[in-house]
């Protein structure tokens, strides 16, 4: 598909320095993040939790305090990952200088095929459709980093040159985490450590995103990111430590993700472990606002190796709770996100995953 919107950078518009964005960004007016003010989260204990003693089968309380978080919130701040603050601090420094290169030589990693259209990986900004889609403040550099054989190397930046060293380490070390945080998952619900890492596979796949939001003039007008469930089982992010923007919606109402520590990460549950647990582990739905000043993270979608099925796994299916989802491919979901986020829709229900109460009572 070849939109004309899909050559224009965000940073270029903002570097117009523009009274107002130009009307593509503009939310309607219901849609606004001013809309209804987000809650602060010290009210409400953002959860935390140690990775390092989830590595402890005996810890039962870091293990009882992930469960919470999970349930209450799908999401929570990461401490003990064992990564050095300079290799968070590197990797960070390493993506916003890029982002602060010329276009020329960002455009060499460009997320367009000569053709104008648009590709997953590389950089440039998500995918335009129509003309009616509302455009996010934001561009972003979108890479494969796992498995290794599948890197394509023309798409990773090579100014800075620390940048793919550092990115393979840091690739490495959150992968670690996510599973410490997937082995520590199944334990939380009585099974074996591998349980989940068994249906995500020894292969599976990871994409990484860096995401620039550039100032913006009017934060009360657009999106940085629209709200979205992650294509993940679990997503591992690094967010900028002077900036927050991040909102989840908790209980029906937006309320602000704490600008973390310098050191911390945050982990999101995707829309895929949603489907394999049966809904026992909800993706949340996040969005980020912007603000005056400029933001860049980090993210790393874990997914299962494109052959494996996703189902809810039988552990989680009875005759009290029958499956929520139908069976699919884990390839046909990954690349569903692409139209369903384009459209700003979760890929459960764009690929009409879910099993109707019909059909459940028909079961
Ligand atoms: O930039 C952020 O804070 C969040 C980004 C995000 O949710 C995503 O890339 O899926
Ligand atoms: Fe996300």
């Amino acid at each position: 598909m070849v939109h004309q919107a899909q050559g224009q950078m965000v940073q270029e518009v903002a570097a117009g320095s523009l009274p107002a964005p130009p009307s593509r960004y503009v939310l309607r007016e219901e849609d606004r993040p001013t809309a209804g003010a987000a809650a602060a989260p010290e009210l409400l204990s953002f959860p935390t939790v140690d990775v390092q003693r989830l590595a402890d089968p005996g810890d039962v309380e870091e293990t009882a305090k992930l469960r919470s978080a999970l349930e209450s919130w799908g999401l929570f701040a990461v401490t003990g990952h064992g990564m050095p603050e300079s290799l968070l601090d590197g990797i960070r420094s390493a993506g916003l200088e890029f982002f602060h290169l010329p276009s020329s030589e960002k455009l060499k990693h460009a997320n367009r095929t000569d053709a104008g259209e648009f590709q997953p990986e590389g950089y440039g900004i998500d995918r335009v459709d129509t003309d009616e889609q509302v455009l996010d403040w934001c561009d972003r550099l979108y890479l494969t980093v796992q498995p290794e054989e599948a890197r394509r190397p023309h798409f990773w930046p090579t100014t800075p040159p620390s940048l793919p060293k550092l990115l393979h380490d840091y690739t490495l070390g959150s992968e670690k985490v996510a599973k410490l945080v997937l082995a520590a998952m199944a334990r939380a619900l009585g099974f074996a450590d591998g349980f989940f890492l068994g249906l995500v596979g020894e292969k599976g796949g990871t994409d990484a995103r860096f995401t620039y939001y550039p100032p913006c003039p009017r934060p009360d007008l657009v999106y940085g990111l629209k709200p979205h469930t992650d294509n993940s089982v679990v997503t591992v992010l690094l967010l900028d430590p002077g900036v927050g923007g991040l909102q989840v919606l908790k209980d029906g109402r937006w309320v602000d993700v704490p600008v973390l520590g310098r050191g911390e990460l945050l982990v999101v549950v995707g829309e895929e472990m949603e489907i394999m647990s049966n809904a026992v582990f909800r993706a949340p739905t996040h969005r980020v606002v912007t603000g005056e000043r400029e933001r860049m993270t980090l993210v790393l979608f874990y997914q299962p190796e494109p052959e494996k099925v996703l189902v809810p796994a039988e552990e989680f299916v009875g005759e009290d709770r029958p499956a929520l989802y139908k069976k699919l491919g884990a390839k046909a979901f990954a690349d569903g996100f692409w139209d369903a986020f384009a459209l700003g829709e979760r890929t459960i229900d764009f690929l009409k995953v879910k099993v109707e109460q019909q059909e459940q009572q028909a079961a």
